[in-house]
């Protein structure tokens, strides 16, 4: 047994751990990072945020998606894709990944403890490995938990590693579904049903809303719908399951009036749940709230002060992008470094195909809160740049205070929304109005000029008309 001490200790090397322990090393700390896993990464690499997307890019790629929508009345070269094609892409990404992490921790004198982690006080961590064994104790001026989460597991679905999955078994399926059922229409379950369609998988969505991704801008969603619709997803909503049943070839979902999906697999995409069963939190006096999550305060401080809590084991939002912010914020405040409350407005990323992204206010939120506001709307079909690059399906939908012309909220979907999003982040950041838009000279053609184009739909349509 290893005795350790450290200025910081982190439990978990996913986004929140990783950019809590770098920054912590950045202000002169000495860290420890325990990790149960082999190689750093959380499962934001091993299991979320980056193999999913990486699936997705192959897909893309290997289907020729976006050459399909240009030549739509042409004929498309047949392809062939085996879960080996994928598979070779998501290797690749994920072993570059962990090597670059690797690098890190090494270039910032980070030490990687591998073992499972928990509490014998509040500046004592033990770390056992795999046969529970005792192999380190570490001590920590301050500690950090970012222990992440995992797929909610109810004992009465039978997982198994073929026929009834999560996103996690998913990425060990050994050949592609023809049909395949998605219990669950969230952001795991929407974006892995729009891949699976594209590949050609038939694909049926099942969620007790009456909407796929309910909390969009409805106006967005029904986009969505129809661009799903387009590549053969069905969606069945205002539906509850009653069963879901494993066979030797099938599986079946059954609902209370008698109707049954068959599908070649299940993927249940009904959340996920905070990792604190191993950590021993009661020894420090920690409990979790009555969804599972650890309790912290606007510095993501747990109830015990030196002991910080960050990512998915302190519950929504839950994202890589919110984590790693809320690890960076909480070792600035755990060594007294100067450092700001988490931002009110963040770009949400959502990675369906088509994909979405929005900031701020939902035109419902605003109808809600009584904003006066008007809407300013540009469509794919009106941007050059998309119509060079195919003809996809999209539109840009920004919200303004109709008076004082402030942005309240943009929302897109269509090619690159996750990325150009980030030029109406910064606009709302620095409080700008709409007419910054109209103002500026962009780059053309570019999926940008949406930004224009919305804006100029927007502005005509209120009094100070230019
Ligand atoms: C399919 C899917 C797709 C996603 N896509 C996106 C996306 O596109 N964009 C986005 O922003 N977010 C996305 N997310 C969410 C994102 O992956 C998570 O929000 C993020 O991984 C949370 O980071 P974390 O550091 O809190 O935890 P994690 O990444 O879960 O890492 C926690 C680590 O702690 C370790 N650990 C747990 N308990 C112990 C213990 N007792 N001792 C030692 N180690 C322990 C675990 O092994 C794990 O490595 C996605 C999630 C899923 C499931
Ligand atoms: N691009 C991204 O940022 C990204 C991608 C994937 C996952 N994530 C993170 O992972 C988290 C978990 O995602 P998720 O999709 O598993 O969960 P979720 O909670 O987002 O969605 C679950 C869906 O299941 C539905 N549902 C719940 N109970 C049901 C029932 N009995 N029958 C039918 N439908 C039911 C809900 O209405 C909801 O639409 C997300 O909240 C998000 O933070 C983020």
């Amino acid at each position: 047994m290893e005795e350790l001490y450290a200025d910081l200790v982190v439990i978990g090397s996913g986004p929140a751990g990783q950019k809590g322990a770098i920054q912590a090393a950045k202000l002169g700390k000495s860290v420890v990072i325990i990790e149960k896993y082999p190689t750093p990464g959380g499962s934001c690499l091993h299991s979320g945020t980056i193999p999913s997307k990486s699936l997705r890019e192959a897909i893309l790629n290997l289907t020729d998606f976006h050459k399909k929508s240009y030549y739509a009345k042409q004929e498309v070269p047949a392809y062939d894709i085996s879960i080996n094609d994928l598979n070779y892409c998501l290797n690749q990404v994920t072993e570059e990944q962990v090597g670059q992490f690797q690098k890190q921790f090494e270039r910032n004198e980070i030490k990687w403890v591998q073992g499972l982690a928990h509490f014998e006080g509040p500046n004592q961590i033990a770390v056992l490995d795999e046969n529970h064994h005792l192999t380190h104790m570490v001590t920590g001026e301050k500690i950090l938990i970012a222990t992440g989460s995992k797929p909610r597991n109810p004992k009465n679905v039978p997982f198994d590693k073929e026929r009834v999955l999560d996103s996690t078994r998913l990425l060990s399926i050994d050949q592609l579904p023809k049909k395949m059922i998605v219990l669950g229409g969230g952001i795991i379950g929407s974006e892995y049903a729009s891949f699976f369609a594209a590949l050609g998988t038939e694909v049926i969505v099942v969620d007790k809303k009456e909407q796929i991704l309910p909390y969009l801008d409805k106006e967005i969603g029904m986009h969505l719908q129809n661009a799903l619709g387009t590549i053969g997803l069905k969606f069945l909503g205002n539906r509850e399951f009653e069963e879901i049943t494993r066979h030797p070839d099938r599986v079946e979902l059954r609902f209370s009036d008698g109707m049954v999906l068959k599908g070649d697999v299940l993927l249940y995409a009904l959340g996920r749940v905070a990792n604190v069963d191993h950590l021993h939190i009661e020894n420090v006096g920690i409990s979790v709230d009555s969804k599972g999550y650890i309790p912290v305060n606007a510095l993501f401080q747990t109830i015990v002060p030196n002991i910080y809590a960050v990512g998915d084991v302190i519950g929504g939002p839950s994202l890589a992008s919110t984590s790693m912010e809320q690890g960076r914020l909480a070792a600035r405040h755990a060594f007294g470094a100067e450092t700001h409350h988490f931002p009110t407005f963040y770009p949400i990323g959502i990675y369906t195909i088509p994909e979405i992204s929005s900031c701020g206010y939902t035109e419902e939120q605003l109808k809600k809160l009584g904003f006066r506001y008007e809407v300013g709307r540009a469509y794919y079909y009106e941007i050059s740049k998309n119509t060079i690059a195919g003809n996809d399906p999209g539109m840009f939908k920004i919200l303004f205070h109709a008076d004082t012309l402030e942005i309240l909220g943009i929302h897109i979907i269509g090619r690159e929304a996750t990325e150009v999003i980030h030029i109406g982040q910064v606009a709302m950041t620095f409080n700008a109005k709409i007419d910054y838009f109209i103002d500026q000279v962009f780059n053309y053609p570019t999926y940008a000029e949406g930004y224009r184009i919305a804006a100029l739909n927007g502005f005509n349509k209120v009094k100070h008309r230019k």
